[in-house]
């Protein structure tokens, strides 16, 4: 392909909500100004892109091209664009990181807004438009700033994290969203200590996450959570020190880990999207100090609930997006420490399958049987 051209290539078009994906040829605009365009080598797929294929994200918009969590090759770049050349392997960041912004300066935050109101509308801030067609000329819309289910896609030179170019692709491609979410969580959002207790629900990629990081920071007690009991297995190996099923119960799971740990724990994480889990999640922490991280997400209309009391009596509600992570920054670090051999990150790809198979991928992601399945392109 010939820098400035429109290349023709393979991607899953969302049409409608609740409807396979099209696996088919479409045309990729060149990258305008403050754009960079990636060559896709292998994207993963989140119960997020799921979450907004079911027609529950307010912002998701039809057709679009899905996908945020891959690594891939820059194609080429726009005018003006300086961090990042052709060749050169980087992970598409839907947490775009400029660090201009009053989010981007503030040292607790990572919610930059530098593109922010355009991803959230799938098109480019150059000139509000996307740069994905149909063969026949039909706009397409982007998903998240990162369109990865795509051979080729577009965006924002904000939204590109250079990486080690001896770093696997098809294994890296994980830190761009739900393994680097659930460690940010603990050593970002909740900064657990040493010692501390740490109770989990939801123990798919993103609640492991949160297991091998509470581990990795010295948490002595971690509760895992699930109501799939398939799920323990893997949760002890990441590291939990007991494991729980609330269909085990006959009380409110806040009252069962109340009980078992007198008070709570230090810090409660609750990974699925489901509102009534984060008011258990909330209601477990600890009394006079506990923190409880929202990571699931839920969607619009969805809202949580719980006495005053529980914070009045020093309960503290978190969210965190992408971990906290400020990502153009920290993202390559994440892979500099996975060449180090210091994560787990192998142990998450569960499948592996060619692109053409998505749609299976996607009844694999909702059978409950993966953690995650990384697709790749013949
Ligand atoms: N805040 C952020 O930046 C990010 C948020 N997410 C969100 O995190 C959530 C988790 O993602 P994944 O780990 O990929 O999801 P997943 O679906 O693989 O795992 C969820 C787990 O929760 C369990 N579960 C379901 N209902 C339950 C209940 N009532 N009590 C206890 N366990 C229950 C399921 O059995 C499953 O094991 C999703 O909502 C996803 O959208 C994902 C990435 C980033
Ligand atoms: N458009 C969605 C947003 C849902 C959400 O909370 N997304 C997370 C990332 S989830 C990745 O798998 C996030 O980082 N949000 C911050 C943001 O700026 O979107 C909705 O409105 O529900
Ligand atoms: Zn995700
Ligand atoms: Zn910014």
């Amino acid at each position: 392909m010939a820098p400035g051209e429109p290349i023709e290539c393979l991607a899953a078009i969302a049409w409608e909500a609740k409807k396979p994906l099209d696996v088919t040829k479409v045309i990729v605009a060149p990258p305008g100004p403050g754009e960079v365009r990636i060559k896709i080598i292998a994207t993963a797929l989140c119960h997020t892109d799921a979450y907004t294929l079911d027609g529950l994200d307010p912002e998701g918009l039809f057709p679009c091209i899905l996908g945020h969590e891959a690594a891939g090759v820059v194609e080429s770049v726009g005018e003006g664009v300086t961090s990042v050349k052709p060749g050169d392997h980087v992970i598409p960041c839907y947490q775009a990181y400029c660090g201009d912004c009053k989010f981007c300066k503030h040292p607790e935050s990572n919610l930059c807004i530098s593109v922010r109101a355009f991803t959230g509308k799938g098109v480019m801030k150059a000139d509000g438009k996307p740069r994905f067609t149909t063969l026949d000329g039909k706009p397409i819309f982007h998903f998240m700033g990162t369109s990865t289910f795509s051979e080729y896609t577009v965006v924002h030179e904000q939204s590109v994290a250079l990486v080690d170019k001896t770093a696997p692709l098809d294994k890296v491609c994980l830190l761009g969203c739900g393994v680097a979410t659930g460690w940010g969580a603990v050593f970002n959002t909740a900064k657990v200590q040493p010692g501390t207790s740490v109770a989990v629900f939801g123990l798919g990629a993103v609640g492991l996450a949160v297991i091998e990081a509470a581990a990795r920071a010295g948490a002595s007690r971690i509760i895992a959570v699930d109501i799939n009991a398939d799920k323990f297995p893997a949760a002890k190996e990441w590291g939990a020190t007991e494991c729980i099923n609330p269909k085990d119960h006959d009380k409110p799971i806040q009252a069962v880990i109340n009980e078992l740990t007198e008070w709570g724990c230090d810090y409660t994480f609750e990974c699925i999207g489901n509102v009534a889990v984060m008011r258990a999640a909330l209601e477990c922490a600890h009394r006079g100090w506990g923190q409880s991280v929202v990571v699931g997400v839920a969607a619009a209309g969805q809202e949580i609930s719980t006495r005053p009391f529980q914070l009045v009596t020093g309960r503290q509600w978190k969210g965190t997006a992408f971990g906290g992570y400020k990502s153009r920054v920290q993202v390559p670090q994440l892979v500099d420490e996975y060449l180090a051999g210091g994560t787990l990150l192998d142990k998450y790809i569960t499948h592996r399958l060619p692109f053409t198979q998505i749609n299976e991928a996607f009844d694999l992601l909702h059978s409950g049987k993966t953690l995650r399945t990384v697709l790749t392109f013949e």
